[in-house]
């Protein structure tokens, strides 16, 4: 039986993608799309999706969830929206694939508590893509020996939150392994408000943005006359969407909220 898959965010950049992507996959089904404009049209009525694409748009989760019954709600929206869709999307016993980013820790942990409660699948993904689960693990595995880091993402001009979700995620993991250590000198002084970037547990973020980037990330790590760089390139959002399939099928099979796709990998 086919997976009955709503996208929230149908119209952006990584929305249009996944639409696209659960239309081709042969075990699953769109039912619909949530969106914040065009409630009672379908996606063929816009421009951007061909004819074939009759999902019904809706822009209320309840009337959504009504009318279609999702098994999955993947959404790619903002960080404005996101937490109201996943914690409507959890009481209406719809499992959630989030992969849109910028959630508080006192957030990720009232969603875990609703899943964990309604013994429900939800999956919080701060990024689809392999290579940077990879790079992730990695980092983590390299924090252990060389505990002097500095993270560099660098994104699109269009993206909202900063740091990025992959790189909020990549220093947590760093977290997990390294005591906390204040990097760079007891007694630096930032002369542009900025300069040395966030401070998360000692170490430092940078947030490049940029036109023509489309998501990177490289996490630097000094010793004793020696350096690490471990990098990784999303150069298009191909690269998220096996990742997004994955956790459709794996939600299904889970019962809690997990925050981070390398711990199912
Ligand atoms: N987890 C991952 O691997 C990845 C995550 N992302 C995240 O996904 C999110 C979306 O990214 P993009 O597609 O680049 O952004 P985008 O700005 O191109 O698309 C966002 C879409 O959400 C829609 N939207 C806004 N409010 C809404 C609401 N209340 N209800 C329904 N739809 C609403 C907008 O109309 C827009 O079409 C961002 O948070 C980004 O950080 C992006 C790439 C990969
Ligand atoms: O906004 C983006 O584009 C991306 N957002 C995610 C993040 O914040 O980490 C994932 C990826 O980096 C692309």
């Amino acid at each position: 039986m086919s997976i009955r898959v709503a996208i929230a965010g149908p119209r952006g950049k990584m929305g249009a993608e996944a639409v696209h992507t659960i239309m081709k996959h042969d075990k699953m089904e769109l039912v619909a799309v949530l969106d914040y404009k065009e409630v009672g049209k379908t996606l063929a009525d816009l421009e951007m999706f061909p004819a074939s694409y009759t999902a019904p748009i809706f822009t209320d989760m309840h009337d959504l969830v009504e009318a279609t019954a999702p098994d999955v709600l993947v959404d790619l929206t903002n960080p404005h929206a996101v937490y109201k869709h996943t914690k409507e999307a959890l009481n209406l016993n719809v499992r959630p694939v989030i992969g849109t980013t910028g959630f508080t820790d006192a957030q990720l942990e009232e969603l875990s508590a609703i899943a964990k409660e309604k013994d429900l699948g939800c999956i919080i993904a701060p990024n689809f893509a392999i290579g940077a689960i990879l790079m992730m693990k990695f980092a983590k595995e390299a924090a252990k020996y060389l505990p002097d880091v500095e993270i560099i993402e660098l994104h699109h001009d269009q993206k909202l939150d900063a740091p990025s979700g992959t790189a909020v995620k990549t220093a947590q993991l760093i977290q997990e392994v390294r005591a906390t250590k204040m990097q760079g000198h007891p007694e630096e002084k930032e002369t542009i408000e900025g300069a040395r970037g966030a401070e998360f547990d000692g170490m430092r973020i940078h947030s490049v943005r940029l036109p023509g980037l489309v998501a990177h990330q490289q996490v630097l790590f000094g010793g004793d006359g020696q350096l690490l760089t471990i990098r990784h390139d999303s150069l298009n959002r191909n690269s998220f969407m096996s990742g997004v399939a994955f956790c459709v099928e794996e939600v299904m099979k889970m019962d809690q909220l997990v925050y981070g796709l390398e711990n199912i990998i």
